[in-house]
């Protein structure tokens, strides 16, 4: 398990700045000043103390060996100033598809919300560069403002148990395991800014997920809207609009079933262009996913005819003017 200091919360209204960089071996004497100090060793389950220097330079060689295996990310939390001032990092369990948050922050550096920006940096960084859903934090049950801390970056609890930390011999300690997948960072992210006050006509943004699903031969299927719809008779690449709280991603999983009778993974799309158009009543944004893995046989479940269509003759099939931007995009790739 990875260990949690962070005295009495981040107040709310210091807002602090971090920059995360990679623990270099050069840091390990500025980590042993720092982190030899009881109130933070006592939060840290594998720090012992007092921390000996070489206890510190052998940590940061295992976490220089460990970014190089793809192990685990240790890094360095500077201030403004560009000095250390703590340590935060993720170690992965790959099988799980999940990764362990663990930081830290020198005493002197306390209550000025540097951990909470660490954390919040570190969040992104992870789900952007490394294979993983979920990533978890442990957490000494009596630690209330690194529970505070997590509970405000999104986390949300998963479990008690007990755990030993290697500064309080014999000592088995209370712990609160918590978690946040990508979707929950994503979806906290999405919900986080104030609205912006819309102009009296502003037309409303409709966010539509659509698929451009293709075979083995290369051609690609369009639906046909069918009769009694807006646009009837026109072609289009299955898909629709985001039901609330829903990724796009999912939206295509659900909207291929209920249209085409087969199944997506969510893993089998991938994000290709995206089109963007004013209508009369609504401004449309509709991301185009690529398909080429799924299961089943498409078959028409709400009344559209289907045609597989080779990308240059895409032309020859009328479709929503959104779509024509789309048309030479996919013409060259494919
Ligand atoms: N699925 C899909 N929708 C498109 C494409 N191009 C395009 O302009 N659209 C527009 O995006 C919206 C799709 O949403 P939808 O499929 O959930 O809407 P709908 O008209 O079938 O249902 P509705 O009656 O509930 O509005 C429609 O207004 C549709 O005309 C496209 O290539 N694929």
């Amino acid at each position: 398990m990875r260990g949690f200091c962070v005295p009495d919360s981040a107040t709310r209204e210091t807002v602090g700045t971090a920059v995360l960089r990679p623990l270099q071996q050069e840091d390990a004497a500025r980590f042993h000043q720092l982190i030899n100090d009881w109130d933070i060793c006592r939060r840290l389950p594998e720090a012992p103390f007092p921390y000996p220097l070489e206890t510190a330079e052998a940590w940061v060689a295992a976490a220089v060996a460990d970014r190089a295996a793809g192990r685990a990310h240790e890094f360095a939390i500077l201030d403004a100033d560009g000095s250390m001032i703590g340590s935060a990092g993720l170690r992965l369990d790959a099988a799980r598809g999940s990764a362990a948050l663990g930081y830290w922050i020198g005493r002197r550096f306390w209550r000025r919300g540097h951990a909470g920006a660490a954390v919040a940096e570190l969040l992104h960084w992870g789900f952007a560069e490394l294979p993983i859903a979920t990533i978890e934090a442990t957490v000494a049950a009596d630690n209330a403002a690194s529970i505070a801390l997590l509970e405000r970056a999104g986390f949300s609890p998963t479990g008690r148990g007990h755990a030993k930390f290697i500064g309080q011999p014999g000592a088995s300690l209370p712990v609160m395991r918590y978690a946040i997948t990508r979707e929950a960072l994503a979806l906290r992210h999405l919900a986080a800014p104030e609205p912006v006050a819309a102009p009296a006509a502003a037309k409303p943004l409709v966010l539509v997920a659509a698929c451009a699903l293709v075979d083995i031969e290369g051609r690609i299927l369009l639906a046909r809207r069918p009769p009694g719809k807006k646009m009837a008779g026109l072609w289009e690449f299955p898909g629709g609009k985001l039901a609330p709280g829903e990724t796009p991603e999912r939206a295509l999983v659900r909207e291929m079933e209920e249209e085409l009778g087969i199944l997506l993974r969510e893993e089998d799309v991938a994000p290709f262009a995206f089109a963007s158009h004013a209508y009369d009543q609504f401004h449309l944004l509709m991301p185009l996913y690529l398909a080429r893995r799924w299961s089943g046989t498409p078959e028409p479940r709400e009344g559209q005819a289907l045609a597989w269509v080779p990308p240059d003759r895409l032309d020859e099939y009328p479709m929503p003017p959104a779509d024509r931007p789309l048309l030479p995009l996919l013409r060259d790739f494919l």
